[in-house]
């Protein structure tokens, strides 16, 4: 199952995460999140992490080319949509040349027809629990709403994963799950994340590479991918 870590802003703090090697990290770029990027987000320090943790600006409604400014600044691989961009903005974007996300807030239902018209045009879906901010509420929804999930595009999971749901996580088994996003569950503060629980929260996760160093890990999941795809 893949890992996204969301919201990071400082250093040292990126280097001790992506030391962990998720599959995805998030940065957020939308100002009324107290996640903002701001001015304290290093373009050298992105730029110099491997490429095999895919670096992700999160976005609410903002403009096309104020989204691939930040692209080409930061040197960013995706960008996730957490407002009410359209099929035609995520088309924009890919022909941007950056993967799209695109985030759907799951509040009692989710209308599967809302999602058809994004499938040519995303990567990825995010399904996350709506609340009083576009995201990072901290609260999660109810999952079994995926089971009907039919589309062709895989999706990961968000809202409210916090390290006591590694169990139900590892067990867990939906249509079209990539994997898993977390953010305010591992936090010390807004935007710092707690390496050492993240450690313990992906060895449990990912238990046949926990024993190994880390390059070894990196290379015995790659096999893995290659062949689930
Ligand atoms: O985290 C934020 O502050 C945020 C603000 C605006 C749009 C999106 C945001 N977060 C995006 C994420 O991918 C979060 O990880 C996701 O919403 C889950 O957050 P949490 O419920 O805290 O685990």
């Amino acid at each position: 199952m893949r890992l996204k870590v969301c919201g990071l802003r400082q250093a040292g703090n990126i280097l001790e995460v992506t030391g962990l090697e998720p599959d995805f990290i998030g940065f957020i770029f939308s100002p009324q999140s107290k996640r903002f990027v701001g001015e304290e987000l290093r373009q050298e320090l992105l730029k110099s992490l491997p490429a095999s943790v895919r670096k992700v600006g999160v976005f609410v409604d903002q403009s096309t080319a104020e989204i691939l400014r930040q692209v080409c600044r930061y040197g960013l691989d995706l960008v996730q949509l957490h407002g009410s961009e359209t099929p035609a903005q995520c088309a924009e974007l890919r022909a941007g040349g950056v993967g799209v996300i695109k985030a759907f807030a799951v509040g009692e239902a989710v209308d599967f027809a809302v999602l058809e018209p994004y499938t040519a045009v995303c990567d990825y879906f995010l399904f996350d629990a709506a609340g009083p901010q576009p995201g990072g509420n901290g609260t999660r929804f109810n999952w079994e709403l995926l089971r009907q999930y039919a589309l062709p595009v895989p999706y990961l999971l968000a809202g409210g994963i916090g390290p006591s749901m590694v169990a139900e996580l590892a067990h867990l088994r939906l249509p079209g799950l990539y994997g898993f996003d977390v953010n305010s569950g591992f936090e010390t503060a807004p935007a710092l994340k707690d390496a050492a629980v993240l450690r313990r929260f992906f060895a449990d996760l990912r238990p046949s590479s926990a024993a190994l160093p880390a390059s070894a890990a990196s290379a015995a999941r790659a096999s893995t991918t290659s062949a689930a795809n």
